[in-house]
C-alpha cells in the first residue's frame, strides 16, 4: 500500500501516548551553522521550544531581545549565578552565557522538548546534570576554510572577532567525542534532515514513554 505524502508526514512531534520531553543540544564551532539549523527546527516543529540563554555579550544587528538572548549586564549575570538561577553557565569569547532554570523542569514533565544552543562546556554540564533527558548533537563544518568563509560571509563580526572565533574553533572541535551524535553541515538540507531524524527517533525512546506502563498493561490484560 502506498501512503499519501501528507499521511506519512503527519505531525511526527505529536505523541500518541504521554511522554517526557527531552533536552536537545546543538553545539558546533562558531559559524558551523547551529543557529541556522536551530531556527529551521523551531519553525517546522511545533513541539520544540528554544531555551533562551542569558548573555553579557552585546546584541548583534538583527538579534531580538528575549528571542535570541536575554541581554544583560555583567553584575546582573553574577547575581543570577549567586542565586543558582542557571542550569549551567560558561565564559565564551570573553562573555558570559547561561541557561536559565525557570520553566524547563515543568516543561519536560508536560512533554515539551527544548532546544539548547550551547558550547561544549554547557553541553557537558547539562549532560552531567540532566542525564537521560539530554540528547546532544555536534555539528562540524566540512573544512576549516569553509568555516572561516561562513563567518566572513555572515558579516556580523569584525575581523579580530572572527580571528578569535577561528582560534577557538580547534578547541571546540576537540570536544566532539563528548556528544551523542556528530553531523557534518556540508549541504544544509542534508544536515537539517539528519538532525530531524535524530530528534524524531530520540522522541520514541522507551525511557521517555511515561504512558507506556499503563498502555501496555491494558493491551495485555
Ligand atoms: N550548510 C551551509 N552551507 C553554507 N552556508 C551555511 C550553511 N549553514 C550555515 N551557513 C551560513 O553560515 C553562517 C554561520 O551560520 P550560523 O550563524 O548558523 O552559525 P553558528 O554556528 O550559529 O555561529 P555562532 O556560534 O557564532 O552563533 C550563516 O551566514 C549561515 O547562513
Ligand atoms: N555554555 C553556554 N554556551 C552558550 C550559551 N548560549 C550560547 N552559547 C554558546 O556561546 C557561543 C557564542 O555564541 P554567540 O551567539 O555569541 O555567537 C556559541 O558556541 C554558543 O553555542 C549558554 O547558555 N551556555
Amino acid at each position: 500500500m502506498q501512503l499519501a505524502p501528507t499521511a506519512m508526514m503527519a505531525n511526527p512531534s505529536k505523541p500518541f501516548l504521554p511522554r517526557r520531553g527531552l533536552m536537545f543540544i546543538l553545539s558546533s564551532p562558531s559559524g558551523a551553522g547551529k543557529t541556522t539549523i536551530a531556527r529551521r527546527l523551531l519553525a517546522e516543529d511545533a513541539n520544540l521550544r528554544m531555551s533562551v540563554s542569558v548573555t553579557t555579550r552585546p546584541m548583534r544587528d538583527g538579534e531580538v531581545e528575549s528571542r535570541d538572548y536575554y541581554f544583560t549586564a555583567q553584575d546582573d549575570f553574577r547575581a543570577m549565578v549567586d542565586d543558582d538561577a542557571f542550569m549551567e553557565w560558561a565564559q565564551v569569547f570573553g562573555n558570559f552565557y547561561g541557561t536559565p532554570r525557570a520553566s524547563i523542569k515543568a516543561g519536560l514533565e508536560r512533554g515539551d522538548d527544548f532546544l539548547f544552543d550551547v558550547d561544549w562546556q554547557g553541553a557537558q554540564q547539562l549532560s552531567q546534570r540532566a542525564g537521560a533527558d539530554v540528547v546532544s548533537v555536534f555539528l562540524l563544518p566540512p573544512s576549516i576554510e569553509e568555516l572561516e568563509r561562513r563567518l566572513r560571509d555572515r558579516g556580523t563580526d569584525d575581523p579580530d572577532v572572527i580571528a578569535g572565533r577561528m582560534a577557538r574553533a580547534r578547541d571546540e572541535i576537540s570536544h566532539w567525542d563528548g556528544y551523542d551524535y556528530v553531523v557534518v553541515n556540508d549541504d544544509l538540507g542534508t544536515c537539517f534532515e539528519r538532525v530531524c531524524t535524530i530528534l524524531h527517533a530520540e522522541r520514541l525512546r522507551r525511557i521517555r514513554g511515561t504512558g507506556l506502563v499503563d498502555f501496555t498493561r491494558k493491551l495485555i490484560s
